[in-house]
């Protein structure tokens, strides 16, 4: 039977709460009599977390998740019910814990791995794995009190997922930074989680959550209302949001996942010169909304001649999902032979019927393609060249998933029959 690795039982967790602030210093002036209400943030929560399992945690602002990961990482002690943690926990569960302002980065990473319980000398091991993926550059050598927020994020996300942990838990709230950090996070964690590592993680994202958990839980007001697939309780979570959108209307936006570790390749036969997007009027852009028509201009000096290239390009979320990739042998268009030294653009023209997000582009350039993705020579294969910010439509439909359809709608009444309310599709 599969190890638990974490298990709860009963677990609930009382706040006091006041409903003035006067009444909390009568409390203290006029001891004897309690002013607070008690409030329940958790109640009565029996979980079984096994060895292995990647659990989302799913809930409305307020619904209880960060009390249950604080209760689990013993940073609240449950008011009743009882906890069992079987292995290392390290969490990213709030900005700033375990972090002293006043150190260096570089002593933070110590200070923190002695925390998470490593030896000197595995610290000192893993720092180069930990500053490179950080990737804060000299910012290391100075106090964490001048770091932005940012680089505080990328430097505690190092440390969390780069000392070993047997449990990590993780709060993808505070996964902020820019795209290329947020796709790296991704790949990590499911690193991880194909390294066995048990794995909590609590987001808004929905997509993120199915893609990434093998379970997930869904809280509302303290309790644990399903614990079912993620799918399922995505579903349920979208069905609440939605009912709670028709009480204040407000758009949702849902995001997706995957990464990938491909490997950059570089060649000294061409040099990609610049990629960039551009309206339909042809002005370079950063943005565009959703649904509209935008240019990637990808521009190209050819170091020697050849008979046969070929460019494509890859587009991934923000989660490292492929959202599509091709490339003009596989569109059935020829570039035709060009000359070394010479030079061209290549454009592409498509709508954009994805969500809003950030979304990363990859150019592919090769020589001789003779079937779907195979070429004589692959030339290059640069990540990361570009950002398009998708920017969430006013006019478009409300919609969810991961390609807008945008469906047309008619209606058929049978007209052989009186009965007005009769459809037909
Ligand atoms: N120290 C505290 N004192 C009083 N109430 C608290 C305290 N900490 C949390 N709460 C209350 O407990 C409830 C659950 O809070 P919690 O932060 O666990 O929710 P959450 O699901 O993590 O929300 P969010 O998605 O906004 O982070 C909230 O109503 C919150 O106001």
């Amino acid at each position: 039977m599969a190890e638990v690795a974490i298990s709860l039982k009963g677990v609930s967790k009382c706040f006091k709460r006041y409903a003035r602030p006067v009444d909390r210093l009568k409390e203290i002036l006029l001891p004897g009599k309690s002013r607070a209400v008690p409030f329940w943030a958790i109640q009565e929560i029996d979980l079984e977390i096994f060895r292995g399992e990647t659990i989302g945690i799913v809930g409305q602002n307020g619904a209880g998740k960060s009390t249950l990961l604080q209760v689990i990482t013993q940073t609240l002690t449950p008011t009743s019910g009882q906890l069992t943690v079987n292995g290392r926990i390290s969490a990213l569960l709030e900005l700033g814990s375990g972090f002293n302002p006043e150190f260096t980065g570089r002593q933070n990473v110590f200070f923190n791995g002695r925390i998470l319980g490593l030896s000197q000398a595995e610290i000192e091991q893993k720092f180069d794995t930990i500053v490179e993926f950080a990737d804060i550059g000299d910012f290391i050598d100075q106090p964490v009190k001048t770091y932005s927020s940012g680089m505080f994020v990328r430097l505690a996300f190092a440390v969390a997922v780069n000392t070993d942990p047997d449990i990590l838990i993780v709060d993808e709230a505070l996964a902020v930074g820019d795209v290329y950090f947020q796709q790296k996070c991704f790949i990590r964690l499911r690193e991880l989680r194909e390294a066995g590592v048990t794995l909590l993680f609590v987001s808004h994202d929905s997509s993120a959550v199915c893609k990434l958990c093998d379970r997930a839980i869904l809280l509302e007001h303290g309790r644990v209302i399903l614990d079912a697939t993620p799918r399922q309780v995505v579903d349920l979570y979208e069905a609440k949001l939605l009912q709670k959108q028709d009480q204040a209307p407000e758009r949702i936006a849902i995001q997706m996942p995957q990464a990938s570790t491909d490997a950059a390749i570089t060649s000294t036969s061409v040099q990609l010169k610049y990629v960039q997007f551009l309206d339909a009027d042809n002005h370079a852009i950063q943005s565009a909304f959703s649904d509209s028509k935008v240019q990637l201009a990808i521009g190209l000096t050819f170091l020697e001649r050849m008979e046969d290239p070929h460019v494509g390009f890859r587009m991934r979320n923000r989660t490292g999902e492929v959202v599509f990739e091709s490339n003009t042998f596989c569109m059935k268009h020829s570039i035709g032979a060009v000359e070394a030294g010479s030079s061209i653009e290549a454009r592409f023209q498509f709508h954009l019927p994805l969500l809003a997000g950030d979304y990363t582009i990859t150019i592919g350039i090769a020589e001789g393609g003779f079937s779907e993705h195979q070429f004589k020579r692959v030339l290059t294969m640069l990540h990361n060249t570009a950002v398009l910010k998708i920017l969430q439509n006013p006019n478009a439909i409300l919609w969810a998933g991961i390609v807008n359809l945008n469906p047309t709608f008619e209606i058929y009444r049978s007209s052989s029959t009186p009965d007005e309310t009769l459809i037909e599709l």
